[in-house]
């Protein structure tokens, strides 16, 4: 199933995700990671700079034998002020061993509001050539995005950011897509793996037993049935391929979406980037 980025172009529902928190994947297992998820027909792959393992990445694309033109590559400059994005960029494109990205973001809103458009008018200049497809950002909140829709020419094509139900952002998603910036989720499952229990357990306990289906599923369906794409992960091919099969299995109804979101609202959790968005702390000593 593929999702309507706000340029038009057509993007996998689903991405498979290359980065995690706090830990640091062997080189090896990057590959064997990437070489499953491609195995199993996940074609959009997650990556960024930061997660340092694009290289392996690429390798595991390139062993594939997919066209290029089958696959969805994602990856991150991570934003910095004063990067010198189109560095970034090439260096990015090297690692990944393709010469295009069919979308590149900007990972995080470390610059401050008054230098946003000129960076933003980096990746411009990248899309500009065609060697990114689409652009966008993650982690940004409204204000950020205000800062960069100043002198934007090109609007973002999605905004990538944490979302489940203890982290609804307030009015954030309606914001993004109000301007034609659709959302993509990433941690959609936490109330399950981190922040249990909570007031959504017993909803999604309820929810999965009537439609037959696992509570991964529930989770992820919240975000897709609101018209927010996924960005998820996993080691285990049979769970992943339930992330997929839930999309066509059944549809939650917009009164179980809504109170899905109302129980969330009685807990506040994030899972990355503890602390606020602008904390840095964790990234600058991932980069170290
Ligand atoms: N733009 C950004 O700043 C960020 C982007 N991401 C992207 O999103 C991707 C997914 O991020 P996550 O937060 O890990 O997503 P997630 O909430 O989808 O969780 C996936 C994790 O949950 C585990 N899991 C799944 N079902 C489970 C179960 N029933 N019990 C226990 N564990 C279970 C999986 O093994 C996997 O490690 C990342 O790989 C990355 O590509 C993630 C964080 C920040
Ligand atoms: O993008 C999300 C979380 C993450 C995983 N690894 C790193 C490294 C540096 C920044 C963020 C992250």
């Amino acid at each position: 199933m593929s999702f309507k980025l706000g340029d038009g172009i057509e993007m996998p529902l689903i991405g498979y995700g290359l980065g995690s928190a706090n830990m640091v994947i062997e080189h090896k297992d990057v590959v064997s990671a990437t070489d499953m998820a491609l195995k199993n027909g996940f074609h959009h792959l997650d990556c960024a700079e930061a997660y340092k393992n694009e290289a392996a990445v690429g390798e595991s694309i390139k062993a594939s034998g997919i066209p290029r033109e089958s696959l969805f590559i994602t990856t991150k400059v991570t934003g910095f002020p004063g990067q010198n994005v189109e560095e970034a960029f090439s260096s990015s494109l090297q690692k990944l061993g393709t010469d295009y990205v069919d979308l590149y973001l900007i990972h995080l809103p470390y610059v401050a509001p008054d230098e946003m458009s000129s960076f933003w008018s980096q990746l411009e200049a990248i899309h500009a050539t065609g060697r990114a497809r689409s652009i966008g950002v993650s982690n940004f909140l409204q204000k950020h995005l205000e800062a960069l829709l100043e002198k934007a020419t090109i609007k973002p094509a999605i905004n990538q950011i944490e979302y489940h139900p203890y982290l609804q952002h307030g009015d954030l998603v309606r914001y993004c897509q109000e301007r034609g910036i659709p959302v993509s989720a990433y941690g959609v499952l936490t109330a399950i793996t981190k922040a249990r229990p909570g007031p959504v357990d017993a909803i999604y306990a309820e929810l999965a037993a009537k439609y037959g289906v696992g509570e991964n599923d529930i989770a992820i369906k919240w975000c897709i049935d609101q018209g927010i794409a996924v960005i998820t992960t996993s080691s285990n091919p049979e769970r992943l391929n339930g992330f997929r099969d839930s999309v066509d299995k059944f549809t939650l109804a917009p009164e179980e979406i809504q109170r899905i979101s109302e129980l969330g609202q009685e807990k506040h959790y994030r899972a990355v980037y503890g602390g606020t968005m602008e904390s840095s702390q964790m990234i600058e000593a991932e980069l170290e």
